[in-house]
């Protein structure tokens, strides 16, 4: 036998996700695309607890969340137990750790927010529920910009997987909740979307709807599969709206939208930067070539701290302290 015929056992690509049944099905889901395209590999899901799936009792504002749902699997790529790993790309952190990056995003569900009502109220909607009624929502993005049209609400935290979520809002703890739609729609509950929110209510978050996929930085023989699940306008959106969080933010959970649209060869970004008390909504645009998305997320970024985004998030900062 001479030592240049091929190996007959199947390589076996090692993928990284969080057991939450959102993860999984996104990473099932990855793992069947890449199965079907590279029939001569094998596609093998290990998946692991992370920090964010193990605190449940503390506000994820409180915690701060830079890699709270991401370090677990980056530390186990970089001592090469798994191959990539498979985020809901609104978890992933702007910023990843040295040797790796942001290897591939899928294409993008719709990224907008949904209203989840119990059942005495599904005959309103956002505009006829009454005052005081309860909304559930973990994040300030949702908070402050809700708090600002409908100051007549009370906010209060929910924190847990989706099915938890529903679950204390069917318990009557909640009047309603707020879930992204690409969640719910990816757990075959799309039937519990009661109304989607325009993006004049709430911008969504950076990334939101997208799956990004980790890998190792220079891995030419990962980064030539994951091609194959790319879809570059997702991309270009998700680049500009990543490098306006990126100048953006600071140590802690930030209250900040947006929203992307791509006519021909322009690309449009809209963010807002919006007060914890609704009072306070700091919101432009920017349009450009989409060849340019990350330095037009950066240009809208400054746009806004010099408009008084900057304010916004030193007097956040200040109460995380
Ligand atoms: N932070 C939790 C999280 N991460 C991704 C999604 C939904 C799917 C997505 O946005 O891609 C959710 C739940 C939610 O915000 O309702």
């Amino acid at each position: 036998m001479s030592a240049t015929v091929p190996s007959t056992a199947t390589r076996t690509i090692c993928i990284g996700s969080r057991k939450s049944q959102l993860a999984l099905v996104q990473t099932y889901w990855v793992q069947e695309q890449l199965q079907h395209q590279f029939p001569h590999l094998t596609f093998e899901v290990r998946t692991m607890e992370t920090q964010g799936d193990k605190v449940l009792d503390v506000s994820l504002s409180k915690i701060g969340d830079k890699g709270l749902f991401t370090q677990e699997l980056e530390n186990s790529m970089l001592q090469g137990q798994i191959d990539f790993a498979v985020h809901s790309l609104k978890d992933l952190p702007t910023r990843l750790p040295d040797g790796l990056m942001l290897g591939c995003v899928t294409e993008r569900e719709n990224p907008a927010d949904a209203l989840v009502v119990h059942e005495r109220h599904l005959d309103k909607q956002l505009e006829t529920l009454p005052a005081g009624s309860i909304i559930g929502t973990s994040s300030l993005r949702r908070l402050a910009q809700l708090r600002h049209h409908y100051p007549h609400f009370t906010f209060k935290d929910i924190r847990g997987n989706l099915n938890t979520r529903l679950r204390k809002l069917d318990d009557g703890q909640y009047d309603a909740i707020i879930l992204a739609v690409a969640g719910l729609q990816r757990l075959d509950m799309a039937a519990r979307i009661h109304q989607v929110l325009p993006s004049d209510v709430s911008l969504h978050a950076v990334g939101q709807g997208a799956l990004g996929i980790e890998c190792r930085q220079g891995d030419g023989e990962i980064l030539d599969l994951l091609q194959a699940l790319e879809h570059p306008p997702t991309k270009s959106r998700c680049l500009a709206e990543r490098a306006f969080l990126r100048e953006l933010e600071g140590g802690c959970q930030v209250p900040i939208g947006v929203n992307t649209v791509i006519e021909g060869e322009q690309l449009t970004l809209t963010g807002v930067v919006a007060s914890l008390d609704g009072q306070t909504l700091v919101k432009d645009k920017v349009s450009g070539p989409t060849a340019e998305a990350e330095a037009m997320g950066t240009r809208l970024a400054k746009a806004l701290r010099s408009q008084g985004a900057q304010a916004i998030l030193d007097e956040i900062t200040w109460a995380h302290r």
